[in-house]
Order: structure tokens, then sequence, then C-alpha cells
């Protein structure tokens, strides 16, 4: 197993062709579990994305998604292909779309184009299916490595798999000159429990370290940025920390991401993991209902809040 750190703080921890239990699963593990535990974050390589799957997701389906008319991509607000972020006037020239969901039981729905193209698109559909399928293998042992790797047993770590849903979700960027400013995106934590992302080409990720400073994240084919998300925090009673991240780039080219993000399934209430909770370690957490905390966070009081999971869920709310 090879896990090198990244300006001396954050691991990269190359997860090919390791098995749980196998030669290296808990060299890594022991890395992947360090470097969330410090930043709620790591670097990790995998073949999950190869060269020519890669070209498919970011030459062809990216751009084909974002060339379709605006009006019919305001419309994507529901069923198979939603979650449609348009420009704003703060980022006029992002756009982002959650692109496919499902997969609680591991089957990944391959008929997504039929919602935006009246004939379907099959080539759009086959490559968001195949990426989303081995994403799907690659997330589940992340997410496993780090639960194991702070104490959680096996029997809950599969009912907490079970309780998941995992989406793709697919983001460009126009310009620097398009954009009108270098922060194509502000400093913010995602709300899921993990995000796996990967860059084409353009660098712009950077991730906060446990110190305050920016760790510049290159755009290379073949690795991953894992990033935890609110909810991982609560899974694992503030052992994680959500990572605070942004994109910053003076880049003069256009810039495509793409995410594979586990979230609670719909109504779910997520609550820390008992293995993680005793004398040392008292409950942070109450159960958090999912749904009710995304409501809160983006259109409830949350927004005036400068750490929203605290004060929706936190067992102790006074220190902010
Ligand atoms: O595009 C990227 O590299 C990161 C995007 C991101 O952090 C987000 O959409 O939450
Ligand atoms: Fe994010």
């Amino acid at each position: 197993m090879a896990s090198t750190a990244l300006a001396g703080m954050i691991s990269k921890v190359d997860l090919r062709g390791l098995e749980p239990g196998g030669p290296g699963w808990a060299e890594a593990r022991a890395a992947v579990t360090a470097s969330m535990e410090a930043h709620g974050a790591v670097l990790v390589a995998h073949d999950a994305l190869g060269a020519e799957l890669r070209r498919r997701l970011f030459e062809r389906a990216a751009p084909e998604l974002f060339a379709i008319p605006a009006e019919v991509k305001r419309s994507l607000v529901s069923g198979l292909i939603h979650g449609y972020i348009g420009p704003r006037p703060e980022a006029p020239a992002y756009e982002s779309a959650r692109v496919w969901e499902a997969a609680v039981d591991g089957t990944v729905v391959r008929d997504v184009a039929g919602v935006v193209w009246p004939h379907g698109n099959p080539a759009f559909s086959d490559t968001i299916g195949e990426f989303a399928q081995n994403m799907l293998d690659l997330q589940k042992t992340v997410e496993a490595m780090i639960l194991e790797g702070l104490g959680v047993g096996r029997e809950h770590i599969d009912s907490h798999l079970r309780s998941l849903n995992y989406s793709v979700r697919l983001s460009h960027y126009g310009s620097l000159a398009e954009m009108g400013n270098e922060m194509f995106m502000q400093a913010h934590k995602d709300c899921t429990v993990l995000s796996l992302l990967s860059q084409h080409d353009v660098d712009g990720l950077e991730l906060q370290l446990n110190d305050g400073s920016w760790l510049s994240v290159p755009a290379e084919p073949g690795t991953f940025t894992v990033v935890a998300g609110d909810l991982l925090t609560v899974v694992t009673n503030g052992r994680v920390p959500a990572n605070v991240h942004r994109v910053r780039t003076p880049s003069d080219r256009e810039r495509f991401s793409v995410q594979f993000e586990s979230r609670p399934r719909y109504g779910w209430t997520v609550r820390p993991a008992e293995e993680l909770v005793d004398e040392e370690h008292p409950r942070q957490y109450s159960p958090c209902n999912f749904d009710e905390y995304v409501d809160f966070r983006f259109v409830g009081d949350g927004r005036k809040s400068s750490d929203p999971l605290k004060s929706f869920c936190g067992v102790v709310k006074d220190e902010e």
C-alpha cells in the first residue's frame, strides 16, 4: 500500500487492488481514517474512472447534458435527473446537475437519458451507468474503511450502508472571463455523507486543512478527492469533521468536475454509531432527520448559523 502525505498533512492512499482484510488493507484503512479524522478529507488512487470512461464522461456525456436548452435544464427538478443548479448572479457561468439516483440495493438506473432526450441517448445512459457502478464499489469501500477504522462493528457498517442513496453530480464552470471572479465556488461544507470528486483537466479544488490553510488539489486522472459531508459527522459522533472546500482557479478554460455522493435515504434519520458514543466520547448529536436538516440549512434558520449542523441537532447548542 502506498500512502504519501501531500503538503505534509493530507494523505494520498493507493486503494488499487485492495480487498477487505487482504494484504495492505489495515495499513490503508489506518491512513484513510487518520486523514479523515484530522481534515475530513483524503485523496485516494483508484481505477474506477479509467482513461476511456473518463473521456466518454467529460468529453461527451457532460458537454451533451449542459448543451441541452436552458428551459429543459430548468425543468430537471424531479425524476431521475434532478437537482439542476443554473447560473446565478454570483456564479454566472456555473451549472450542476444530479444525473442519477438510486442504488440502495446496488442496482444502477441506466435509462436516465429518456428524461432529457425524447429519443433517449443510450451512450449517455451507459456512460453514467458504468461510472456509477464503478464508483458505488469504491464509495462503499471507503465508507466501510473509515467506520471500521474508527471501531464500528460490521453489523452497524452494513446497516449504515443500507441506509444510503447515491447519486452522480456533474458540474460545469465557464472560463474565468465568463465567471468574472476566480473564486468559482465559495468555501462550504457538503450536506452529504461522503462525496468522491474528480476534476477534469482544470485544477481548482481547494481543501481546508485543520490548521486553516488551503491545499490545492491537482486535477489528476486516477485520483479521487474524498470529502466528508455533515452527515458523516453525525454518524461518527463528531470524530470526522465535514471538510470545508472551495473552487478557485484563474483558468481561461472551461472546467468540468464530477462527484459521486452518498446521502441518507429520503426521510431517513441518522444517528451516531453506538460504538462511537462512550464516557470518553459523549453523544454530540441527537438523531438527525436528513430532509428536515436540508430544509433547515438551505431554506430555514440554519442559513443564519455559522454551524447549522450543531444548531439543528447538536447536543450542546450554546457555543455559537
Ligand atoms: O467542482 C469541484 O471541484 C467541487 C464542487 C463542490 O465542492 C460542490 O459542488 O459541492
Ligand atoms: Fe462541495
